[in-house]
């Protein structure tokens, strides 16, 4: 189900993660290459042995913990020895088999004393004669920060992202979206999502990723995935309540209307909810109201049929509004709990069509209107359902052959273009292939790793 888009919206998680990910490692090399320029343009007349300042391993620019490291300097300025940490470990070790003095051991401790000691105590060499290279790194990066903030450069510029990079996270920007926003916006038209739709998912995710900064913990694709999540949440759960509760709580008989065109499955939902009904202890009758079709009758006769279900019927040709009532008078009589009314699906206009419904709604006042068509129908399941909507309000809509469809263009549009909710799928032929329609379930469906 649904199998097409799911790859689509995959391969844009993907595309995001790799450009994010590229842009990040990029402005981290920039961030190294500088603070190997700065390191090599250190005096030359330092007071230091050139082995004690033999260039540390580059990748501590990217593992440096920058803020620790920057407050260290600061405090403790003059005390060259004890800025050196346990990352620099080898060269103090290389520096003692010269012959040098013994440095500060790299523990806790020593990092204690680069707060307390004062600076003017200490007969040291300078700072910038002994610094190492991760402080340099980490000074480069709050330097160009404060650079950017003096410019008054708003937003993660180059720096500010290599910057954050080396404090582990990532900083998406609008440039990184653009191509594959693009793609997903392609994808999501294929996949027949209606055009209105298409954007305001694009819109969200624009809003939930642009400047957002990926947290050490999370990686990219996780951020990507959120706010998919939540575009598609946004779009797919609108008008959503609870069916179930909905009908629990309406006074019995609750008569309910299925309107759609023929050949969409309309019949046959109407013989799984009865199935549906029947396992929730709930008594059902069906009513058939669409008179114009020949052959109507007999089709809904066998469903009725196969499940022990009474069928309330008229000839062709009679007053679909008055095979309704018929069909709540038996219910009213006999105890029954739900009417399930079936209605003639293309008439020849709008107006016929609304006649049709308000003369249902004045005669029996059904309780729901739910429109019915199939999902594999895609750009046209939405525009008929925004007809039928416009013609006479619908409460809910059913979307059949969810099973066969692969790209769940209607199942993601219809609520937001209606305004009303999707409540089941229809996923096959049995009387059982019915599901409640859960938005939170349809997104992971799309966004997860299997089913
Ligand atoms: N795969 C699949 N097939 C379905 C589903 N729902 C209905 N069908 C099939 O679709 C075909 C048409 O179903 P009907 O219930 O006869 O549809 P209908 O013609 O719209 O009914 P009317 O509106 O009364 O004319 C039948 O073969 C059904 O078995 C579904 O969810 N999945």
């Amino acid at each position: 189900m649904f199998d097409g888009l799911k790859k689509k919206l995959n391969r844009f998680r993907n595309d995001v993660e790799e450009t994010a990910e590229e842009k990040a490692e990029a402005a981290a090399d920039e961030a190294e290459t500088e603070a190997d320029a700065e390191a090599e343009s250190a005096p030359a007349d330092a007071a230091v042995e050139p082995e004690a300042s033999e260039p540390a391993d580059t990748d501590s620019v990217g593992d440096a913990d920058v803020d620790s490291e920057a407050d260290a300097v600061d405090d403790a300025p003059a005390d060259a020895e004890s800025v050196t940490d346990a990352d620099s470990a080898p060269e103090q070790a290389a520096a003692t088999a010269e012959g040098e003095p013994e440095p500060e051991p790299a523990t806790a401790a020593a990092d204690e004393q680069m707060v307390d000691e004062p600076a003017a105590d200490v007969d040291e060499p300078a700072p910038d004669e002994a610094e190492p290279r991760e402080s340099l790194a980490s000074d480069a990066a709050k330097a160009a920060l404060a650079e950017e903030d003096e410019d008054g450069s708003s937003g993660p510029g180059r720096l500010r992202r290599a910057a954050a990079f080396a404090t582990g996270k990532v900083v998406i920007e609008e440039e990184d979206l653009e191509d594959p926003l693009w793609e997903l916006e392609m994808a999501l038209l294929q996949s027949d999502v209606e055009m209105q739709v298409a954007e305001e998912i694009l819109e969200t995710i624009r809003e939930k990723l642009i400047g957002e900064t990926r947290k050490q913990v999370q990686s990219t694709g996780q951020l990507v995935s959120e706010a998919l999540h939540d575009a598609l949440y946004e779009v797919i759960s609108v008008g959503q309540f609870d069916f179930d509760q909905r009908i629990a709580e309406a006074d019995k008989p609750v008569t309910l209307i299925f309107t759609g065109i023929n050949g969409v499955g309309k019949t046959t939902t109407i013989a799984k909810l009865a199935r549906y009904f029947e396992k929730q202890g709930y008594s059902t009758v069906l009513a058939n109201g669409d008179t114009y079709r020949a052959g109507a009758n007999e089709q809904i006769r066998e469903h009725a049929e196969a499940l022990g279900k009474k069928l309330i019927a008229h000839e062709q040709g009679g007053d679909p509004a008055a095979v309704i009532y018929d069909g709540v008078e038996y219910a009213e009589a006999h105890d029954i709990d739900i009417v399930l009314g079936d209605t003639a699906g293309r008439l020849h206009t709008s107006n016929d069509l609304m006649a049709q419904l308000e003369k249902i709604d004045r005669v029996v006042g059904p309780d729901l209107t739910l429109f019915v068509d199939e999902a594999v129908a895609g750009q046209d399941a939405v525009e008929r359902a925004r007809q039928f909507n416009d013609a006479a309000a619908i409460d809910g809509a059913i979307l059949t052959k969810a099973d066969a469809d692969s790209n769940g263009g209607a199942a993601i549009s219809i609520a937001y273009v209606t305004g009303k909710p999707i409540l089941f799928l229809g996923v096959g032929q049995g009387y059982d292939h019915i599901e409640k329609f859960d938005p939170e379930r349809m997104v992971e469906r799309l966004l997860g790793e299997d089913e």
